[in-house]
């Protein structure tokens, strides 16, 4: 939805919709036929029409009489925009192009007994704003700093005519050709205004003229539409077409509350556009930024030196064009390198050598640039959430080596993640569920080499897990192992109060873990049996996250409905401990 106007100071009527095939006679002799109405202004329509005899199309802008915006537009139009007066500037200025359209005819005609005044000025392809909404929102840095030079040189020329716009949005700006920014055009003259006798001095009348997001300061106050004005609502527009929206745009109906939070962010230049135009390089940040320390610092009635903000908006264009460029280049470049690790073409064995040659510290299948596969293998601590869907493992700072020891046998592992990948296709999930599956892993087999102050775990355990819950992490010969290779193999967790000695293997991979972290009657872990009936306060138990994900909510699961049944009994049977509760009583 196109912001709204101020309301206006006078009601006016909406025009009555003329008739296709309508003609009027213009006193230049010429006769006009109105064509389809294809939208309409504030107050008037806006018809397609033809000049009898000819197919080209036109606009016709449609008012009742007595309405004041086309009214105005009109004496605009007359004053500066006749086509003779726009072509003696270009020669003048020795430019090729203006972004402004001129007048072809303009008066009066009668329509069922009321008076209507009509415009015809060239038609255009379409207008920025519908282009904006049709785009997201947003409009990328390049097109809008495009579009915001042609504007620079139409209010160029209306400031040089002594006049100021006053509304510039994307809603007033038309494009001559669909796509085609660079001869963008600044059309709705209604709230154009000369400003030959321009004074300083507020009237409350007047307050928030124009559209009330995007008006100048100077018109919240109650001043006359200011040069100054015009490039203040040129920056607020670009942030907006660039951002999609601007800090005040939910206080829209509230002109005086916009007025407040535009004063605000101009007092806070430039940290408010920084904080507005987070991802934009800082010369887009910087062009914006001057666009509203030469409004701010020009004096009211002054002109603009519109020569040289056209230089920083073009030069703005060819850095961004050139940044542009290169993060193109960056991510053709790694497309290329993904492309080439993933195309079917090669055999998938090559493929995976190539990946896994960049990423030996972890054994990780992952096709991503390096530089990514050396962020994730940063250690780091993932939280798990209670649905237990993603794969998270914590692996400690200390943990400074992860390469596996020759000595481990570490083949069951690489075949069966390999053919995991492989069958996904290698797609990022699947190597990240890998890699979470082999960090498990080489966490237990590294920890096994630690002194053995800690009660171990057995590996048997987490490989049995990974079978159930076909993560792919490596199960085969680790999961036929005895209960004693299991012990021999044991791994030592850092969290001795929750671990209990290897359990036998006739439990299933569940029970085993289960008993093995909380079992009172094997290990005395001083976890409060108030802790163990708690599901959230289990995970927050600090071994508990040695436990492979998935199987650590399993077993917490279990381990609190086991210990909220005890206590209940306990809470019913005062006189009996835990151990000695049984069905019987
Ligand atoms: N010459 C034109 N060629 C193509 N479309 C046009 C033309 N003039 C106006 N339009 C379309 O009509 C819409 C409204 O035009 P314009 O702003 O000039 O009317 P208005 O009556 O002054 O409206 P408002 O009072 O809301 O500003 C534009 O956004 C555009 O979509």
């Amino acid at each position: 939805m196109p912001p709204k106007k101020a309301a206006p100071k006078k009601l006016h009527e909406l025009a009555p919709e003329v008739r296709v095939g309508f003609k009027i006679d213009d006193i230049s002799k010429k006769t006009y036929i109105v064509g389809k109405q294809f939208a309409t202004g504030g107050f008037g329509r806006i018809h397609t029409c033809t000049e009898e005899g000819k197919s080209h199309q036109m606009v016709m802008k449609i008012e009742p009489s007595t309405n004041g915006p086309l009214l105005t537009e009109v004496v605009v139009f007359n004053r500066i925009l006749k086509k003779e007066m726009i072509e003696a500037y270009k020669k003048t200025k020795k430019i090729p192009w203006i972004g402004l359209p001129y007048i072809i005819a303009n008066g009066y005609f009668t329509y069922n007994g009321d008076k209507m005044r009509y415009m015809v000025i060239p038609k255009y392809a379409t207008s920025l704003e519908a282009t904006r909404e049709s785009n997201g929102g947003t409009l990328s840095v390049k097109d809008s700093l495009t579009v915001a030079n042609c504007v620079l040189g139409a209010l160029e020329y209306l400031h040089d005519s002594d006049y100021a716009h006053a509304d510039v949005k994307a809603a007033n700006i038309l494009l001559e050709k669909e796509g085609v920014y660079s001869t963008s055009v600044l059309v709705d003259f209604g709230l154009a205004h000369r400003t030959t006798n321009n004074v300083d001095k507020p009237d409350k009348k007047r307050a928030h003229n124009g559209t009330c997001i995007y008006t100048s300061t100077d018109a919240h106050r109650g001043n006359n539409p200011s040069f100054r004005g015009d490039v203040e609502i040129l920056a607020y527009n670009l942030i907006m077409w660039i951002t999609g929206t601007l800090p005040w745009l939910a206080l829209e109906s509230s002109p005086d509350k916009v007025f407040d939070s535009k004063q605000k962010f101009i007092a806070g230049l430039p940290g408010t556009l920084q904080n507005v135009l987070t991802s934009q390089s800082p010369a887009v940040v910087g062009c914006i930024s001057t666009m509203f320390n030469v409004s701010m610092k020009t004096n009211y009635t002054d002109k603009v030196d519109m020569t040289k903000l056209k230089k920083l908006v073009t030069d703005t264009i060819q850095t961004s064009v050139g940044e542009a460029k290169k993060a193109q280049g960056k991510v053709k470049k790694a497309t290329e390198d993904v492309s080439k690790a993933a195309t079917p073409k090669k055999s998938t064995r090559k493929v995976m050598a190539i990946v896994e040659s960049e990423d030996d510290d972890d054994n990780v299948v992952e096709v991503v640039p390096k530089k990514k596969v050396a962020k994730v293998q940063k250690p780091r601590k993932v939280m798990e959430n209670e649905s237990g869907g993603e794969e998270e493992v914590y692996i400690p700072k200390s943990s400074k080596s992860r390469k596996l020891k020759p000595e481990q046998d570490n083949s069951s592992l690489g075949s069966s993640t390999r053919s995991y990948s492989n069958r996904l296709g290698v797609t990022s999930s699947a190597a990240s569920t890998v890699r979470a599956a082999r960090k498990i892993e080489q966490k237990y087999k590294r920890l096994s080499t630690n002194k053995s102050s800690l009660v171990p775990v057995t590996v048997g355990d987490v490989s049995d897990d990974s079978e159930d819950d076909g993560a792919g992490t490596s199960s085969g010969a680790r999961t036929k192992r005895s209960s004693d290779e299991s012990v021999r193999n044991g791994v030592e967790l850092k969290t001795p109060a929750l671990v209990a000695p290897a359990v036998k293997s006739n439990h299933n991979a569940n029970e085993r873990l289960n008993y093995s972290c909380f079992s009172e009657a094997k290990y005395k872990s001083g976890i409060s049996s108030a802790t163990k009936a708690s599901p959230t306060e289990l995970r927050r138990v600090p071994g508990v996250r040695n436990f492979p994900k998935g199987r650590r909510s399993m077993i917490i699961k279990e381990t609190a409905s086991k210990y909220k049944e005890k206590r209940a009994a306990r809470k019913s049977k005062p006189t009996f401990d835990d151990s000695s509760c049984s069905s019987e009583l």
